[in-house]
């Protein structure tokens, strides 16, 4: 029997989502109807994933749906915006239904975990691409924002960064690990987990937050650059997973730390005032960061410092750029 586009909608992305009570008008329509909370703004973020570019083709589809979904609610996170809503366009080169009915629980999953509502989204035929848009809520005026770190702020990052990119490293077979530790951190480039509940937390603390897509070094670059302020960060304070340091050398762990991405950490800066009430919020938290440095008056200058020396890395390249 056919199974057309409609079919698809209908069996895989129509009925199963959390039902919210600010859905007027969800899947079905030409368009979304949506009830925003008195005295809330929205905020709004979009990021695609390529076949080739983003996952390869051992990628399980429950992995790409898990991912897709994390990488924007992980830009929601660094905007300090509660999540509620997702879109979804899917550009699929067949209608596999087994690769759907995987795409969809992993959906699924993590939308109930996130009590999310996909209210639509678009399906067209072509090379496996992958598109959400996450809707999210903040109080007004308390969204975190790029442009706020102010010299003296202390500079933290939420967890362990580098574990991805280390997972994709012995998955393109430039280095090997230990079984034990690639299955941790594949799980890690496989299935990030977006630190929605800190970013909430950090709203009226963080002076200015961002989420780690392409790499530290490119990301918190675009704190200085929105804020005109440098950092000084201490590289061997950066957050190392025991699957990292024990798989490679001191000096690669921190390359991978500083500009492998796909970590989805929040990188975030605290002004000395809140740092007493951030510590208090800690404290009750199951996310611990890691302070590694402090904002700076020299504009646009990241300095890394190993034992207060210059610190250089290895690595040509700073980060992940699409086109270069
Ligand atoms: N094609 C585009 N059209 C309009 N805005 C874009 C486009 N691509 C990226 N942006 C915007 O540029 C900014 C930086 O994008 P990006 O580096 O992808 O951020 P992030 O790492 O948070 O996903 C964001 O505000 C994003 O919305
Ligand atoms: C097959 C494969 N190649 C390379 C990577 C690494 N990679 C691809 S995109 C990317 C950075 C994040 O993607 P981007 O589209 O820049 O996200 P954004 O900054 O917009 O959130 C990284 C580290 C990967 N995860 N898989
Ligand atoms: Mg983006």
């Amino acid at each position: 029997m056919a199974f057309g586009e409609f079919d698809l909608i209908d069996n895989y992305f129509t009925h199963r989502w959390p039902q919210r009570d600010d859905v007027v008008l969800g899947v079905g329509d030409d368009g979304a109807v949506l009830a925003l909370p008195q005295g809330a703004e929205l905020v709004v973020a979009t990021d695609t994933m390529v076949s080739g570019v983003h996952f390869d083709e051992q990628t399980p589809a429950r992995a790409i749906a898990h991912k897709v979904a994390a990488v924007n609610l992980s830009d929601l996170a660094a905007m300090g915006a509660e999540p509620a809503w997702l879109s979804l366009a899917l550009t699929l080169p067949e209608a596999d239904q087994d690769w759907l009915n995987g795409f969809s629980h992993g959906l699924k999953e993590i939308c109930d975990y996130y009590g999310c509502q996909l209210i639509g989204g678009d399906t067209t035929k072509g090379p496996l691409t992958v598109t959400v848009t996450a809707h999210g809520f903040v109080p007004a005026g308390t969204a975190l924002r790029r442009d706020g770190a102010k010299p003296g702020d202390w500079l933290f990052v939420s967890g362990c960064i580098g574990d991805a990119g280390l997972a994709l490293a012995v998955q393109q077979q430039r280095t090997t690990i230990s079984d034990a530790h690639y299955r941790r951190v594949l799980e890690r480039l496989y299935f990030p987990s977006p630190r929605v509940a800190l970013g909430q937390n950090l709203r009226e603390i963080a002076s200015s937050a961002i989420d780690i897509s392409d790499g530290l070094v490119a990301d918190l670059k675009h704190i200085l650059k929105a804020s005109n302020v440098g950092a000084r960060v201490d590289v061997d304070e950066l957050p190392l997973s025991l699957a990292m340091t024990e798989s490679v050398a001191a000096d690669a762990a921190i390359d991978y730390a500083l500009s492998s991405g796909d970590d989805y950490e929040l990188c975030f800066t605290v002004p000395e005032s809140r740092r007493g009430v951030f510590d208090t919020v800690l404290a009750h938290h199951p996310a611990k960061p890691i302070c590694i440095g402090r904002i700076t008056n020299e504009a646009n200058t990241l300095t890394l410092l190993r034992n207060d020396e210059p610190w250089f890395s290895q690595r040509e390249r700073e980060g992940y750029d699409h086109f270069s």
